[in-house]
């Protein structure tokens, strides 16, 4: 995941004809463009709404009641994610098919994006205000997923908020195992990030996380079985609720779950039109290897007042002489761990790169 960029015309028209090229591959037509084809009298007045999933040529559109309306998209909207603020208008007789069409698409403040086979870098959800990036006592605290996910989250630019669940197992921990995570934690907060302790079994803690997703745009990520489904549970009784599907009267058939779904927060957060959380497979899975080892580095918010200042323009910060970030480690400025997990993410992203390749090919 985690690319916070705009996406020029080359790309975009690269991405539409890869996922033509699959199309075809698979036997199937490209849709018909049929709502490009609607009069305007045919059409209501242009309405704000929001993308709740995309689905190729379609998406649900939430109004701005929250009601979902499964709309075409129009040719000339070059890239649409969920998340996404757009324009749309709706079809003034209720027909088969969809139930309006998406005209134009707002400026995004944040894009998520993750690499791709096929594609490079694909967007998969727009507009997020923050991601909580969860982790827990047990099975097993990790600094170093952690650090994977800052660097994704600072890449973006999308702020991080940092979840230690299950606290009610800490005390099940040896005391040293305990005093690790508190450092870590009271380390990554010295770096400047936000640690929440919380345990979704006792319901406890909550409320600093509650009121943070306040009128925001929220992600979840972690690894399987840290308490992300417990979390949001916890937090939001009815999300279930919250799923509504689209009737499906439009004849477009139903969809998978497998793409990225925005989910409108209802009471308490009734006031707060905005509030929400965007959830998908595809970003809760994790891949940094489109990103270089510079901007990785870069990533590292510690690392930044040093980057540019070793000896040599291609250092590696292993064993380089003049290595301004090994020197920092020495002087007690840069932690050795945030360091070492610096060299095994980028080891990673080298064995990573090569086997995607392969399978390119
Ligand atoms: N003791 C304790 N257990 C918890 C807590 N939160 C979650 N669990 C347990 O941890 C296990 C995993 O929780 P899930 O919510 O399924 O984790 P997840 O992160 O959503 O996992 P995936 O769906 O695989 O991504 C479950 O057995 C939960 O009951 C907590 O605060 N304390
Ligand atoms: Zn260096």
């Amino acid at each position: 995941m985690a690319k916070r960029q705009k996406l020029n015309k080359g790309q975009q028209r690269r991405v539409r004809a890869n996922h033509s090229k699959r199309l075809a591959k698979a036997g199937q037509p490209e849709p018909q463009l049929v709502a490009d084809d609607w009069q305007q009298d045919q059409l209501g007045s242009a309405e704000a709404g929001v993308i709740v999933s995309r689905y190729g040529q379609h998406a649900d559109v939430a109004d701005q009641h929250g009601q979902l309306h499964r709309c075409h998209i129009r040719r000339t909207v070059e890239s649409l994610v969920c998340g996404d603020k757009v324009i749309w208008r709706r079809a003034k007789e209720a027909s088969e098919g969809p139930a309006g069409v998406i005209e134009a698409v707002n400026e995004r403040h944040s894009l998520l994006s993750r690499p791709d086979y096929y594609d490079g870098i694909k967007p998969v959800a727009a507009n997020i205000d923050q991601i909580f990036i969860v982790s827990s006592v047990l099975p097993s605290f990790s600094a170093q997923i952690i650090d994977r996910y800052l660097v994704a989250c600072e890449d973006a630019d999308i702020e991080p908020v940092i979840v230690l669940n299950k606290v009610d197992l800490l005390v099940d921990l040896e005391a040293s195992e305990r005093a690790d995570i508190d450092a870590y934690l009271a380390a990554y907060e010295q770096l400047g990030y936000r640690v929440l302790r919380v345990s979704s079994r006792q319901q406890d803690g909550l409320s600093p996380l509650f009121n943070a997703m306040n009128n925001r745009v929220s992600v979840f990520v972690g690894q399987s079985g840290v308490g992300k489904s417990s979390l949001v549970n916890a937090l939001l009784p009815d999300v279930e609720a919250l799923t509504q599907q689209v009737s499906d009267n439009s004849g477009l058939g139903q969809h998978t779950t497998t793409v990225a779904t925005r989910y409108a927060l209802a009471a308490p957060f009734s006031s707060t039109a905005e509030a929400a959380i965007i959830d998908s497979p595809g970003i809760r899975e994790f891949s940094l290897w489109h990103l270089d080892a510079e901007r990785v580095a870069w990533c590292f918010i510690d690392f930044r007042p040093y980057l540019g200042r070793c000896k040599f323009r291609d250092c590696k910060h292993r064993d380089d002489p003049g290595c301004a970030i090994q020197q920092a480690v020495a002087d007690n400025d840069i932690y050795a761990w945030r360091l070492a997990n610096f060299h095994r993410i980028i080891d990673s992203m080298e064995t990573q790169r090569p086997a995607r390749a392969d399978k390119k090919r």
